[in-house]
């Protein structure tokens, strides 16, 4: 029989209403496996990782889910994994696991946007989409997908969209669509490669995340090498500008040997070097690495993933070019 292993890290699919506070994860495995209704043809499996909000995940805590659902995935007795998560910040461990996920072994996100004690909850319902495309002989080598609310997405490109939706996600590829007991697989998405996390994970790796908006003060980038950054992400404005002082910033930056991502604030398309006068054509020749049509918080993953394994700023350069 087909056997598909659940892990779960928390998130609203393992919350519920708190008295006096807000929601809060609480819930293991093994309650959230109760809820969900059984699937005669699948055995079903579950572990604990972590149980807590995603909002509160740091990059170690990110490297543990991903490194285990690797792990997980190696194994020849599963034949696919599921990772019950928060949706606040799925794209991004969604995305570090597809990183370093070298297998054909199904990898499925999900989670919910209602906490399990909501009358309407849709933790259980996705819950079991999941497993069922984690199930599915076709869903291998696709890499790591996000199955939520009827749709199986992309880790990559995936970013939440809407905070209530029962959809919360948009942008990245839709790799199928809910068709009776499964997904109708209809495209593959986009994998340039896999990295691995040397044994120290993401501990003591930082990369922080600077915005540009109209009188942004450009210090915030020198602030962030200050404080210890290994590489800093510069979300610019369109196709990756910025105002008055940034491009000399990243020039002090690189200087210095400290890498700047340039991504962009905008929604979707790639970040281009078409604008003089500060903007995105001085900020790349002043050293910084184009994310190409990462968002800024997967430009951010990768970077963090690129960085601890290859801090050498030429050979940051090239790993990040070759993955993003
Ligand atoms: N819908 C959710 O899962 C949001 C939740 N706050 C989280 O852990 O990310």
């Amino acid at each position: 029989m087909t056997r598909v292993h659940v892990l779960a890290t928390g998130g609203t699919i393992a919350s519920r209403s708190g008295e006096g506070s807000g929601a809060t994860a609480g819930d293991a495995a093994e309650a959230i496996l109760a809820g969900m209704d059984a699937t005669a043809d699948v055995e079903i499996t579950g572990e604990d990782v972590m149980t807590v909000g995603s909002y509160r995940l740091g990059l170690p805590e990110l490297a543990t889910i991903a490194r285990t659902a690797r792990e997980r995935a190696a194994d020849p007795g599963i034949d696919g994994v599921v990772v019950t998560h928060g949706t606040d910040t799925m794209e991004e461990t969604a995305f570090l696991a597809d990183l370093l996920n070298g297998t054909d072994t199904p990898v499925v996100f999900t989670g919910a946007q209602r906490a399990a004690d909501h009358p309407d909850t849709d933790g259980p319902r996705n819950l079991r989409q999941a497993v069922l495309a984690a199930a599915q002989p076709d869903a291998r080598g696709l890499g790591v997908l996000i199955a939520f609310d009827g749709a199986l997405l992309s880790a990559r490109g995936t970013r939440k969209g809407h905070t209530m939706a029962s959809q919360p996600f948009t942008g990245g590829t839709l790799v199928g669509t809910t068709h009776g007991d499964g997904f109708h697989l209809h495209a593959r998405p986009h994998r340039p490669g896999t990295l691995d996390l040397p044994d120290s994970g993401l501990d003591g790796t930082r990369v922080d995340l600077v915005t540009a908006h109209p009188g942004a003060d450009p210090a915030a980038l020198t602030w962030a090498a200050d404080r210890g950054a290994d590489v800093v992400v510069l979300a610019g404005t369109g196709l990756g500008n910025a105002g008055p002082g940034h491009a000399e910033a990243v020039a002090e930056l690189a200087d210095r040997g400290v890498p700047v991502v340039l991504a962009t604030r905008t929604l979707a398309g790639p970040v281009l070097g078409v604008y003089g006068d500060g903007g995105g054509a001085d900020i790349l020749a002043a050293g910084a690495v184009p994310a190409g049509e990462l968002t800024p918080f997967q430009a951010r993953i990768l970077a963090a993933t690129v960085a601890a394994s290859h801090p050498d700023p030429p050979e940051f350069r090239a790993q990040f070019e070759r993955l993003r």
